[in-house]
């Protein structure tokens, strides 16, 4: 009854889902778009490459407003969404490649050149004539990435690129990233929820939360100001005593037989003074330090967002 009523009459609401924002991005720049689900990420790149428009503000890509030039401007980029897939399910890889060429134009040399460079990075020989359907997600996302730049874009956008991906692929998938910026100074703006993409591909970084913009810096700057503790684990030769973690650390800390975790508080603390404390103590086999996830980051950015506001 409830959706043949909202079948008869519709029930509609307003969504706010960016607001206020506003950037610049430079040629050949590598910029990460982050921030919680829900935030406006998928939103601004949907108005960026032309599938949304905005009711108020401007867009300009290459002095062109997106959404009313959407085949001029789909020339110049290519997209990927992790979630989504632009290839065609029943056909081989090579099929969809080819419709591709028909489709953009490509010349039969750039078609050719870009398929051999391509595939010898992200390895799609070997599925090259397999149906999209029967590819695994890490097959199909390097298929995926290898036709989005086949027409040679200006710009690249990747949404979530890595997702679901074991950790070999999304090296691969990086590298391959990493590479094409490089060698064809392609511009590529990219969301993902995963630290380690950022720390390996970009140095600027862009934070939305609730469709605002809230940081748009480095990304070294972000984590060093609003990282407030690291992990520290420490591997002794033989377990330390309780006793002596509890006065030490009281609750700061957790253990896993001769492994502690130790949180570091950084106004509190310092990570060398807890080294220092353990090498006096102890016999050390292995140190590893790991910053807060982005996810904590971006919270305490948030918090102090929030409060200069009310100030
Ligand atoms: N077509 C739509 N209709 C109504 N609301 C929408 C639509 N698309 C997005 N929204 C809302 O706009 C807000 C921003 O969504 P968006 O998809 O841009 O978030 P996101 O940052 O990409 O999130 P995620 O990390 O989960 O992909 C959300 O509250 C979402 O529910």
């Amino acid at each position: 009854m409830g959706a043949f009523k909202d079948f008869v009459a519709p029930r509609y609401e307003l969504k706010e889902a960016v607001r206020d924002v506003s950037f610049q991005i430079n040629k050949g720049e590598i910029v990460g778009y982050i921030g919680p689900n829900g935030a406006g990420k998928s939103t601004t790149i949907k108005m960026m490459v032309g599938i949304l428009v905005p009711t108020a503000g401007r867009i300009e890509i290459g002095g062109l407003a997106p959404y009313d030039n959407r085949l001029e401007n789909s020339r110049k980029i290519g997209v990927v969404f992790g979630q989504r897939t632009q290839l065609w399910w029943d056909i081989p890889v090579i099929e969809t490649y080819k419709l591709m060429q028909y489709i953009y134009k490509i010349s039969n040399e750039q078609y050719e050149h870009n398929i051999r460079q391509f595939s010898e990075i992200l390895g799609i020989d070997e599925f090259m004539y397999t149906p999209v359907r029967q590819l695994s997600l890490g097959q199909r996302m390097r298929a995926d990435l290898c036709a989005a730049l086949l027409h040679n874009p200006e710009i690249l956008y990747l949404d979530e690129p890595t997702i679901g991906l074991d950790v070999d692929v999304k090296e691969r998938v990086r590298g391959f990233i990493k590479e094409v910026n490089r060698t064809r100074e392609t511009t590529v703006i990219l969301t993902t929820h995963d630290t380690s993409d950022l720390d390996k591909l970009c140095s600027r970084v862009m934070v939305i939360d609730q469709g605002e913009l809230m940081y748009d810096g480095e990304l070294d700057y972000l984590k060093r100001n609003y990282s407030k503790c690291d992990i520290l684990t420490i591997e002794t030769e033989s377990e330390m005593p309780e006793q002596w973690l509890r006065e030490r650390f009281n609750d700061a800390y957790t253990r896993e037989g001769r492994k502690c975790h130790i949180r570091i508080e950084q106004e509190q603390e310092s990570s060398a003074d807890c080294i220092a404390w353990f090498i006096h103590n102890s016999r050390v086999k292995d140190v590893q330090i790991r910053q807060t996830d982005i996810d904590e980051v971006i919270r305490n950015l948030y918090q102090t967002f929030k409060q200069a506001e009310r100030e």
